[in-house]
């Protein structure tokens, strides 16, 4: 099955300190939300992922913010079971075609979106998704480029989702609101499974 199709929502997830890391993947996935993705924008982020890997097995533990062959070596050395790319170079695209794991390559624009549709690339991320031209942006690819499908992130909330979600190259969408950085901090893991439970109910 398609990554985009797993869940409604991939929370992206930036962890700090490693020991929210398994509390906070199982109260995601408690609330419905099995697909998570880490960024790997903290010191944490490895030792994270690997301890979700290991501790909670209905996590499918994904790593973001993949830039570089290097990236992706460390990622999948961790345990991450697919990579997410903010944007994509024609090297990262080589990398990652080589990573023998599910990724979703970011795009922005009808060239980028081209350029790795013509790999055979057509699950992409649509990254910064609001500030990138949002909806609008999403509707008007879909005309020419009907067979390219997207998990847009980048700004968009739980109002927002059902609309992105409700588009026919849409499959899911990812967002940071799930793991409130307050939450995180006091360990409030019941408010995390509430937010994911209201996530995973956006698509029945
Ligand atoms: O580090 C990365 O490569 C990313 O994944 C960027 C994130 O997708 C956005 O930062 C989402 O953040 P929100 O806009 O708060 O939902």
């Amino acid at each position: 099955m398609s990554l985009l199709d797993l869940a409604p929502v991939v929370p992206v997830v930036v962890i700090d300190d490693v020991e929210t890391a398994v509390p906070l993947a199982r109260a995601l996935v408690a609330g419905g939300l099995p697909v998570i993705e880490v960024t790997l924008r903290t010191a944490a982020a490895l030792e994270s992922i690997a301890r979700i890997a290991a501790e909670v097995p209905g996590a499918v533990i994904g790593a973001g913010t993949i830039r570089s062959a290097a990236d992706i070596a460390a990622a999948v050395g961790a345990g991450s079971k697919f990579l997410v790319s903010p944007g994509t170079t024609p090297a990262l695209a080589e990398a990652l075609l080589g990573s023998g794991v599910p990724f979703l390559p970011g795009a922005a624009t009808a060239s980028e979106v081209m350029a790795l549709a013509e790999r055979g690339l057509k699950e992409l991320k649509f990254f910064p998704a609001e500030a990138a031209g949002g909806l609008p942006y999403l509707k008007s690819l879909a005309g020419p480029l009907p067979d390219v499908r997207f998990c847009p992130t980048g700004g968009i909330k739980p109002a927002t989702a059902p609309d992105y979600l409700a588009l026919p190259n849409v499959g899911c969408v990812g967002g940071t609101w799930l793991t409130p950085a307050d939450a995180l901090a006091t360990g409030d893991w019941a408010r995390v499974e509430k937010l994911a439970a209201e996530a995973a109910a956006l698509r029945p």
